[in-house]
Order: structure tokens, then sequence, then C-alpha cells
């Protein structure tokens, strides 16, 4: 095969909003495999990745609290959830046992019946809202949230069960987390889908990692506000409120939460009294894959019976994704579970049935023509909502900007189903976003600009993680 004309020339800008920073990324030249440079040397061009890794290593040992790594300084100051699951990723990459340390940390604040929380409180700090006195989880060991995120640690499990060096370690640590990812799953197949449909709920926007998703907008809405105490967001002290979740929205995201707290988190109970209750994708998706990969690991443990528990929960979840495929739109979507209906906003999230391995190859040639179209769209992607909806709005968190760990999701998907050229192009535009930004919490679409919490932990681990990889110097 010849060439590949991959090439993209970087516009030179200044990222002096970094600490550490990159500022060699002037002119960058992003190479994808395959490609040929025919202008510099490869040595010149290596050199923004170099910066790029250089300042993701930073990023990680200035978030590492001991143990676990927050997500950005002052807008997240705790261990969040999949956060820190994408981070031993990066991690990894650096020091393995520090990689197992930051799920062992997660871990480490599992709920008896299961449930891994999506904030774990180690630390007081003041920068956070809601931090632990409003979440008020008495009865558990430590402070956490009482909800949960997209279960990625088994896919991390997985990962570094099979790409580390060091063997010995990885069994042990594989065999010690194993029973604790069981737990997580069987939770989400018990407490989240009690009427076993194959798919589970999720009960707070923030538990779809995807706050403000348009897709939430409809179920959100029928939440009624509750006379809540009066609250101040730290939020909006660190990050620009135009990049952030309205205030009617974070009324009912604290609405849910004082309702939650009132049954004390019961998760017999919850399902059935939360006014907000949707079968959200990414969740979805990424608990389809992880079952994949919690199944692969059962094998690999001589764990057969449990290989066969989640071989039923994946038949019975596979059935149910297609309940979910809009053939006219081209997209999955999510859906009310109190209404019954799909809810009509396409996002980011619709392609992830590609990580997950769910799709059908038909369903897959869909979501790679969506995808194209979207791409065309904007400078660089994936943008997290379509661009051609009327309120698209590429500043504002969940409703517009490019994620890192988005990308490096559907960029696997698609390589899994054949679609190589699409992932490149995704690679060289998170690539370039990196390069030409700085590593930020993500970006706006339209005019590449960083935007959220700065010097963020996972789209540095994503950068150590993935773009490492995929981004080489022309050979
Ligand atoms: O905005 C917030 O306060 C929190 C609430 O959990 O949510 C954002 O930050 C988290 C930490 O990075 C991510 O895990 C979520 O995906 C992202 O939406």
């Amino acid at each position: 095969m010849g060439p590949v004309a991959c090439l993209t020339t970087v516009p030179a800008e200044a990222q002096a909003h970094q600490s550490f920073h990159a500022n060699d990324a002037a002119s960058a030249v992003v190479v994808i495999p395959g490609a040929i440079n025919t202008d510099k040397g490869v040595n010149d061009e290596y050199e923004p990745l170099k910066n790029l890794l250089e300042l993701s290593k930073q990023i990680l040992t200035e978030n590492d609290r001991g143990g676990y790594t927050i997500p950005a300084k002052g807008l997240y100051p705790y261990q969040w959830n999949w956060d820190s699951a994408l981070v031993a990723l990066g991690w990894a990459t650096l020091d393995e046992g520090r990689a197992w340390q930051e799920l062992e940390m997660l871990f480490s604040a599992q709920w008896e019946d299961g449930l891994v929380p999506h904030i774990v409180f180690h630390k007081p700090s003041p920068t956070y809202f809601p931090g632990p006195e409003i979440w008020g989880t008495v009865e558990q060991p430590m402070g956490t949230t009482g909800i949960t995120q997209p279960p990625v640690a088994a896919i991390t499990v997985r990962k570094l069960y099979e790409e580390g060096v060091n063997k010995e370690l990885a069994m042990q640590k594989a065999k010690e987390l194993f029973p604790k990812l069981l737990a997580w799953h069987r939770w989400f197949q018990t407490a989240r889908d009690p009427h076993g449909t194959g798919l589970v709920a999720t009960l707070h926007p923030w538990e779809s990692g995807m706050d403000n998703s348009p897709a939430w907008d409809e179920p959100l809405h029928n939440v009624p506000v509750d006379p809540i105490p009066p609250y101040v967001r730290k939020d909006l002290g660190h990050v620009d409120s135009a990049m952030r979740p309205k205030q009617e929205e974070y009324d009912r995201f604290l609405t849910l939460v004082y309702r939650f707290r009132a049954v004390n988190y019961d998760c017999t109970k919850l399902y059935f009294l939360s006014p907000f209750r949707v079968t959200d994708l990414c969740t979805n998706a990424v608990l389809y894959r992880a079952n994949l990969d919690l199944r692969w690991l059962a094998t690999e443990l001589g764990e057969n019976e449990i290989a066969e528990e989640i071989d039923g929960w994946v038949e019975k979840a596979h059935k149910a994704f297609d309940t979910l495929y809009d053939a006219e739109a081209g997209m999955y979507k999510s859906k009310d579970q109190l209404t019954g209906k799909l809810l009509a906003a396409k996002t980011s999230a619709g392609f992830l049935p590609l990580f997950a391995r769910v799709a059908s190859a038909e369903q897959a040639a869909a979501l790679a023509a969506t995808l194209e179209r979207w791409l065309d769209c904007v400078k660089s992607g994936i943008p997290s909502y379509d661009p051609e909806a009327a309120n698209f709005e590429p500043l504002r968190y969940w409703r517009g900007p490019v994620w890192a760990i988005i990308n490096w999701m559907i960029t696997d998907g698609l390589r899994a189903y054949g679609y190589e050229d699409l992932a490149c192009r995704v690679e060289a535009d998170t690539y370039e976003l990196l390069v030409s930004h700085g590593i930020s919490e993500y970006y706006n679409p339209v005019t590449g600009a960083a935007a959220g919490g700065k010097l963020f932990s996972w789209t540095a681990a994503m950068c150590l993680a993935w773009l490492s990889k995929a981004v080489t110097p022309a050979c």
C-alpha cells in the first residue's frame, strides 16, 4: 500500500495557560501510522509528541494525591470513578504498580452491596460542591457519593493484565480485583435492572458521566425541583459559566441527591422512586464491553461458572441493544425508562456501541457514515452532540465539546469494525487539539480552543496510553 495522505499542519498557538507547557508545539506536524512526511525529518516531527508526553507525565504526577489521582486541581479535588479507571491506563505507561494502586484505592470505597461510588472523598476539600456533607452517606466506611458512573474498571484491569510487563504483579492484582469487579457488575444486574431487561438504568445525570447531555433535557425537565437548601456552586469559581451546566440543571441534580439521601441510597428503593430513570447509552455500552472483558478475565482465572453467568448478561444485553437503534437516524439513542420513549438527541454516546462491539456490521456502517458527516461539519472531532442540531453548543460541556476519552473509545470501536481511515482521522484530530491547545478537560470542536479544567488527568492519560502509540514518526 502506498503512503496514506494523513499529514496535517497544526497552526502555531502558544499554551500560556499551561504551567507545564509543550511550547515547542508550533508548526507541529501530525503523522499517523502509514503516513510519509515529505517536508521534515522524523526527529523534528516527533518533538511535539515528546513534549506532550512529558507534560502528560507531569500532570499525572502533580494530580497524584498518594495512590489516587484527582481529575484537576481545584475543580475536581477528589477521586472520580471512571476518571480513575481511565487514568490508570496512563499510569500503566509510567509505573504499573501505580496503575494497579489507582484501582485499589477506588475499590477501597466499594459499598457492601457492590456499588462503586462515583466520587470518593478521601480527604476534605473546600473547592468542590456538593461535597461529603451534602451526600451524607453516613453508613459507609469512608465519605463517598451514593451513585455510580460508567464501569470502565474491568476494561482497564484486562488491559493492565494483558499488556503489563510485570506478569506476577498483574496476576496477583487481577485475582484480588476480580471478585470486587464481579460484585459491582452483579449490582448493576440486580439494582439497576430488577426486571431483567438486559439493559441497566441510570438514575442521575452525574451517573452517566455526560451530565448535561442534550439527551437528558426531556427526562430532567420532568424532575420537579424540590425546596432544597440554598447552595453555592463552586464549579463557576473555576470555569466560565458558558462552559458548564445551567442553574436549572443543577437544581434538579441536587433535588435528586436529596431524594436519594432521604432513603439512605438504598438501592432496592432508588430504582423505583427516582423521578429520573434512563437507559443511558454510555453506561450500557461501557458495561457491555466491561462484561466482555470481565468474562475474559474469568476464563483466565479459571472461573468458568462465573464466565457462564456473564455470558447470560451479555446475551440478553445484545438483544436489548437493538431496541436503542434508530435505523432512520443511523444512530443509537438513549431511552427514557419512565415514558418508554427513545430520546431524540443524537450524541457522541450513540457511537459507543462500536466500543462495546454490540453493533452489527450494517449498524456499524451507518454509524461510520453518520460520524463522517459530523466530522465534516467541524474543525476537530468528535463533537459530543450533533453539530447540525439547532441547540448545538460548541463550548458547553457535554452539549458540543470534544472529549479525548470518548474519542479513544470510539476510535477503538472503529478499528474493531475495520474503519481504519476514520479511526486515523479521529486520532489525528485529537492529537492536533492537544498539541495546539494543551491538555484540557474538553475542546471546542469549531475553533479547537481548550475549555473546562486545565492540566486534566484523563486527557493526559489518553495521551500516554493512546496517542503515544497511535501517532508515531513516519517509518
Ligand atoms: O461536573 C462535575 O462536577 C462532575 C460530576 O461528576 O462531572 C464531570 O467531571 C467528572 C470528573 O472529571 C467526570 O467524571 C464527569 O464525566 C464530568 O461530567
